[in-house]
């Protein structure tokens, strides 16, 4: 039995996803109150895994979760071991009885309200927006009585006997919102030919063409990157990382040499894990950049002596 940890409660697009990733073991999953929260319970070993969100389609990366990973240090071997695509839809869950009219505080996740934004600029301009640590805890709160209305999952209605007083409320249809699953094992499952490799890379500060040098390391060993987000480290102003994911898994001859690449010339660089793309895509290798080729490489070069 898997145990899994997920940003709770019970109604979040959290809880889609860990359906949507171990439905024989979703029913059991232990519901986070944040996501340092559900990371911290995987580092202490009282789960096997976490389930947390990552980035959404419309709103970009979830900084808490990007801040747990980074927060963890080099060696607690939290990896990145799957992914899982959750297409999210709103709606303004409200007591059963109350009308549009009556609300004066909506409450909700801050990725939720930047998706509703318009909406509710447009519908509701007077009430106040309260930020919580997740959709389905705002529409908890509310059947608490604490505010008068959620954005939240349309399925959370149903979890704390509210109603619906307006759907299908987000600014851009078809928004999606990507989730990863933690291990602490450090394991890395195997290669399936569509696979994604994430890594936080520091470069040197004051350093012409250092982020050049970065995007080369992938570039020459025909690795295509599908996510490069520069965060700051907390440190201080203009001390950036680079978020990078790359369509490679560390089971690659051209990964192993990317990776190598980076730790000679970054700062610092973070393994974040090698799984496979959410969307099953298969990768396309320049024939140049295949196992095979850099293996008939390597033995030319080592028959060059004696
Ligand atoms: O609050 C939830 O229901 C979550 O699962 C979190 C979260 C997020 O962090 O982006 C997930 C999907 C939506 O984009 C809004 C909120």
């Amino acid at each position: 039995m898997t145990r899994i940890a997920y940003l709770g409660p019970a109604g979040t697009f959290t809880e889609q996803a860990t359906q949507q990733w171990a439905p024989e073991h979703a029913a059991d999953a232990w519901p986070a109150p944040s996501v340092p929260a559900a990371i911290t319970a995987l580092r202490e070993g009282r789960v096997d895994a976490a389930v947390v969100p990552f980035e959404n389609s419309v709103e970009g990366s979830v900084p808490a979760t990007l801040q747990a990973l980074l927060d963890g240090g080099d060696d607690d071997g939290v990896r990145i071991t799957a992914e899982v695509h959750v297409e999210v839809q709103f709606s303004l869950l409200v007591r059963p009885g109350t009308g549009l009219e009556e609300v004066r505080t909506v409450a909700s996740h801050p990725h939720a309200f930047a998706q509703t934004r318009e909406w509710l600029a447009a519908t509701l301009p007077e009430a106040q927006q309260v930020p919580e640590a997740s959709t389905a805890r705002a529409a908890q709160a509310v059947a608490e009585g604490l505010y008068d209305a959620a954005v939240a999952a349309p399925g959370a209605a149903e979890a704390y006997g509210l109603a619906s007083a307006a759907a299908r409320i987000a600014d851009r249809e078809g928004a999606v919102t990507r989730f990863v699953v933690l291990r602490t094992d450090r394991s890395v499952p195997p290669p399936t030919g569509s696979d994604r490799t994430t890594l936080v890379a520091l470069i040197w500060q004051n350093q012409p063409g250092a982020l050049l040098e970065l995007l080369e390391q992938f570039a020459t060993r025909g690795i295509d990157l599908s996510r490069l987000e520069s965060r700051p480290t907390g440190e201080g102003l203009g001390e950036y990382c680079f978020w990078i994911d790359a369509d490679a898994h560390l089971g690659e001859a051209r990964m192993r040499e990317a990776l190598t690449g980076l730790r000679r010339t970054c700062r610092d660089v973070r393994f974040l894990g090698s799984y496979p793309r959410a969307d099953g895509r298969p990768v396309q290798v320049p024939t140049h950049a295949d196992d095979t080729a850099y293996a008939e490489a390597l033995r030319w070069v080592e028959g060059l002596e004696g």
